[in-house]
């Protein structure tokens, strides 16, 4: 069963590169395919990581008819209009999300975007602690796969180096990965504001408080979060400078000028969640004084003083 990877980010490449090594038949399609096909190496997102031979270039989008398992590694803003440009050509398949945040227009995570736009497709998530450099490397990883009756694809996308684990709870994977990437810029403002590692283990576990209960009012299952592609990840992106999101906030919270053209999915997750915690009346003060500080609302003083004074309570 042949595989197609869609979206030749960092991400994308590392997965394509990991199937392709265990002899699949792995096909990687980018927008932009500069000269991955001859170089055979993503000289741009992930350089320095040679394609394995079963590893195909796609030069057209139309070739991902030959694959039944389609990855989507396009950065999650991007997500519902790509789906929309492309949906004739995905009648059918298996159309695994592995971007991680919300859809800052619609408030939708991959998994409503997949079925409202490709009702036919079945839709799956793949998320979890992971950072495409140690997957291309071929180091150890563990992640979740999230499906409806996902054994087979379980199997199809297990390699030597990604052990998956399996869940049909879709919309717990998919909120525990974009989640942790806000907390992930509150964790990196803590830090590179000096407030000390005591604030980042605080921080941490309120904001996984969040996740849970985010979650809950999504009718997520609790034991998800606890998951890799909760907690697993949470650890990872909050404790790691390889992190984006994470690198970011100590950005933000050292006063440097901040970074051009990364993907930072935190930021448009931040302000999707918390306007939707906020029409759902529930308390996500963690998300909300991200968004205030990257709207310049509030200083960093200004944010962690209001964190402090909230009303206290039980744990
Ligand atoms: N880099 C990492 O270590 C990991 C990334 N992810 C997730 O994977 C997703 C993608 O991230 P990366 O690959 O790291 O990003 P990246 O910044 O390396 O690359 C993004 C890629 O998407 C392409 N792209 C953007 N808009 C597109 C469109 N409309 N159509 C086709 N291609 C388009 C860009 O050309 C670029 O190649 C994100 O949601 C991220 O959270 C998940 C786990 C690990
Ligand atoms: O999701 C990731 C690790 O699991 C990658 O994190 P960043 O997007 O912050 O780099």
């Amino acid at each position: 069963m042949s595989i197609s990877v869609l979206g030749a980010g960092a991400f994308g490449t590392a997965l394509a590169i990991s199937l392709a090594q265990d002899g699949r038949a792995v096909s990687l399609w980018a927008r932009d395919p500069g000269d991955m096909a001859t170089a055979r190496e993503n000289t741009r997102r992930l350089p320095g990581f040679p394609f394995p031979n079963s590893l195909i270039v796609l030069d057209r989008i139309e070739d991902v008819e030959t694959s039944q398992i389609v990855l989507l590694a396009v950065p999650m803003q991007k997500l519902a209009a790509f789906l929309a440009q492309h949906a004739a050509l995905f009648q059918n398949k298996t159309l695994v999300a592995c971007c991680k945040g919300i859809d800052l227009q619609s408030g939708r995570g991959p998994a409503e975007i997949i079925r409202q736009t490709c009702p036919t497709a079945t839709p799956a998530i793949l998320s979890g602690p992971s950072f495409a450099v140690d997957i291309a490397a071929g180091l150890p990883t563990a992640l979740t796969l999230a499906c409806e009756d996902g054994e087979a694809l379980q199997a199809a996308l297990s390699t030597k180096n990604i052990r998956l684990y399996r869940t049909a709870d879709l919309t717990g994977v998919e909120i525990g990965g974009a989640l942790k990437n806000v907390v992930a810029i509150a964790c990196g403002i803590a830090i590179g504001a000096g407030l000390g590692e005591s604030a980042r283990a605080a921080l941490m576990t309120r904001g996984y408080a969040e996740m849970q209960r985010y979650a809950a009012l999504k009718g997520a299952q609790p034991e998800t979060l606890a998951g890799l592609s909760g907690f697993g990840d949470l650890t990872l992106t909050c404790s790691s400078e390889k992190s984006r999101n994470y690198s970011f906030g100590l950005t933000l919270g050292r006063g440097d000028p901040l970074p051009e053209g990364t993907t930072v999915e935190g930021r448009a997750t931040a302000k999707a969640v918390s306007n939707l915690a906020q029409s759902a009346g529930i308390e996500m003060p963690i998300a909300q004084m991200v968004v205030a500080v990257l709207d310049n609302r509030l200083t960093i003083g200004q944010a962690v003083e209001s964190l402090l004074s909230r009303p206290l309570k039980e744990e």
